[in-house]
């Protein structure tokens, strides 16, 4: 072959090969450019897909996160839920477990508390029957304690009765001591705010034991004082007449009885015996007022007395005196300031014959005439208090008897009394022989008064006729001039007083001594009440003492005072008797010596 024939075929055919592959590529582009473009809607329809699912996933995204937050939420509310749960149930396990020891523990319990209540069961079995025995024990003790006060009380009642009868026997003067309470005129000029204050004037000394013991405790000394009675600054007028009052009774026996208040200025005797200057005129009333003294009580108490007697069996008179000055005034008289003279008549018996004496019926009768004497008596206004009283007031109260039957209608007389009776209204002494012996001197004056105002029984008639009186006495109270502050007129009365109460001093003590002279005359006021207090009527002084130191000197005085009229031993008290009125009046100057000296021996 030759070469440029083969390559022209060669290159033909290579060429055709090309343009072969060429159409085929040609072909291929197109086919695939078809494709492409095939490819390209694909595409988009795949892009748009792929957006909407691109979308959609978003959304499922969004909600698969929610879904997701969800769950989680979820599952954490679960966790929570599972923890609590657990709690719950380890709470429930524990919770069943309690369940279960509860009864257990609640036996246990039950049964400890039945032994506690077993125990305190038996404690209190035991408890309470050593209370019942302390009770009974205790009964015991009260029952033994109350039969000793009871025997105590007996006891201490009749020691106060053989007391009292010993006395009797013996005639002691009984001596009660009141202490008034402090009062604001005690300060004295001394600061008011300093009162009862210990150092000062005012300063209580003067204090009560108990019912029979005073004692006055001062720096210097402490002095018990001992009495029948003593009255604390408490107890009231009632209480000091509950003591006085036994005494009335005697006067209807047939006693002379005399109730003297004794005592320096202020001490409270005006207070004791009348009442509180505060009530307008002593209460001038009829109704009992509780603070009246022992005066308008007596009365009252005697009217009381009477009213239990047989109509007009008993009369009462009375009769108010003062002594001032050392005079004897005769407070009921229309001329006061005539002086009168006790007259020791022939029989020894002592007579006020120019006295007044008035029938009384009632407690304001009475009380009316006393206001009628105090309006006359001394007062002046000290610089201890306002109402001193410048003289001794002496209110009697005598009642007769007009009882046939006298001794019917008392105690039967004892063996040694002569009973006898007179004619009543008679002018024959023996008519009227208790008159004589009374110890007054107003009484022949009221005997002739009431004997001849009397209605008389017949001729022939036995009646009997007993006197009897009652002295109360409000003395003038003692004091110390340069505290009292007086001068001139006042000065001579305060001297006065002083006197008379000395005088009244040294009877006492005479007679406690059994001296053979007593100087019952050197005073109007011993002179006057001698046979009240050496003669044979029950004799009660109450002293009257004021607490403060200021008075300590007029206080002790008193309290001495009291002590010697104790001692005094007068010989047993008579009483009073219709027919031996007489011969005892004569005999009484005579009879004394039997019971001691001092009983014989009175100056007449
Ligand atoms: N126990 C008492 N309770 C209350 N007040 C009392 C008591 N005792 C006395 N008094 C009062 O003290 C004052 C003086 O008393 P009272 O006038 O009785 O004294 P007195 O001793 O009679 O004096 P004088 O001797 O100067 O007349 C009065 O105001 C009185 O009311």
């Amino acid at each position: 072959m030759p070469l440029g024939i083969d390559r022209s075929h060669f290159l033909a055919d290579k060429v055709k090969k090309l343009e072969k592959e060429a159409t085929t590529k040609d072909e291929r582009i197109a086919a695939l450019e078809t494709e492409n473009a095939m490819l390209y809607l694909k595409l988009a329809q795949l892009r748009s897909m792929l957006q909407s699912t691109r979308e959609e996933v978003s959304v499922l995204q969004s909600q698969y996160e929610t879904e997701l937050q969800f769950k989680q939420s979820v599952a954490e509310s679960a966790f929570k839920f599972k923890q609590e749960l657990d709690q719950i149930r380890r709470q429930a396990s524990s919770l069943q477990k309690v369940a279960i020891d509860l009864p257990q523990q609640f036996q246990k319990e039950l049964t400890n508390a039945n032994s506690v209540i077993q125990r305190q069961k038996h404690m209190f079995l035991s408890q309470s029957s050593s209370m019942s025995t302390l009770q009974d024990q205790l009964n015991h003790l009260q029952d033994t304690l109350q039969d000793i006060t009871e025997r105590h009380d007996k006891e201490k009642k009749r020691r106060q009765e053989l007391h009292n009868i010993l006395m009797e026997l013996r005639g002691n003067i009984r001596v009660h001591c009141r202490i008034r309470p402090l009062m604001e005129f005690d300060c004295g000029s001394d600061d008011t705010v300093t009162f009862g204050r210990p150092g000062t004037k005012s300063e209580v000394v003067v204090h009560y034991v108990d019912e029979e013991n005073i004692c006055v405790r001062t720096t210097k000394h402490n002095k018990v004082f001992e009495y029948e009675r003593v009255y604390s600054p408490s107890e009231g007028q009632d209480q000091v007449f509950d003591e006085v009052q036994p005494m009335l009774t005697s006067l209807l026996d047939g006693y002379n009885i005399c109730i003297m208040a004794y005592g320096q200025t202020g001490s409270g005797k005006t207070h004791t015996m009348l009442g509180s200057h505060k009530n307008e005129d002593y209460n001038l009333t009829t109704d009992p007022h509780p603070e009246e003294g022992v005066i308008p009580r007596a009365t009252r108490e005697l009217f009381r007395l009477i009213s239990e007697k047989p109509p007009d069996s008993y009369t009462l008179e009375v009769s108010v005196v003062e002594i001032y000055n050392n005079d004897i005034r005769d407070l009921l008289s229309n001329d006061s300031s005539a002086k009168h003279d006790v007259i020791t008549g022939a029989d020894g018996s002592l007579n006020l014959p120019t006295l007044t004496s008035k029938p009384v019926e009632t407690v304001h009768d009475v009380m009316r005439m006393v206001q009628y004497g105090l309006r006359t008596r001394r007062e002046t206004a000290t610089l201890v208090h306002e109402h001193s009283s410048r003289s001794h007031l002496v209110v009697s109260l005598t009642l007769t008897s007009q009882a046939p039957d006298f001794f019917s209608l008392n105690k039967p007389p004892t063996p040694t009394q002569e009973i006898s009776t007179g004619s009543v209204g008679g002018r024959d002494r023996k008519a009227r022989p208790q008159s004589v012996t009374m110890s007054s001197s107003s009484l022949s004056s009221l005997v002739d008064q009431s004997t001849n105002s009397r209605e008389s029984p017949g001729p022939g008639s036995t009646a009997a006729v007993i006197r009897t009186k009652l002295q109360l006495v409000d003395l003038a109270g003692s004091e110390c001039v340069g505290m009292s502050g007086v001068t001139g007129a006042a000065l001579r009365e305060a001297s006065h007083i002083n006197k008379s109460l000395s005088a009244l001093a040294d009877v006492l003590g005479a007679l406690a001594e059994h001296r053979s002279h007593v100087p019952y005359r050197n005073s109007r006021l011993t002179h006057l009440l001698q046979d009240s207090i050496g003669g044979d009527a029950k004799l009660l002084v109450l002293l009257c003492v004021a607490p403060a130191q200021r008075y300590i000197t007029e206080t002790s005085q008193c309290l001495g005072f009291g002590q010697r009229a104790r001692q005094v031993q007068r010989g047993p008290t008579k009483r009073r008797l219709p027919s031996s009125a007489e011969k005892v009046g004569a005999e009484s100057v005579h009879q004394r010596p039997r019971s001691g000296p001092s009983l014989g021996q009175s100056p007449r």
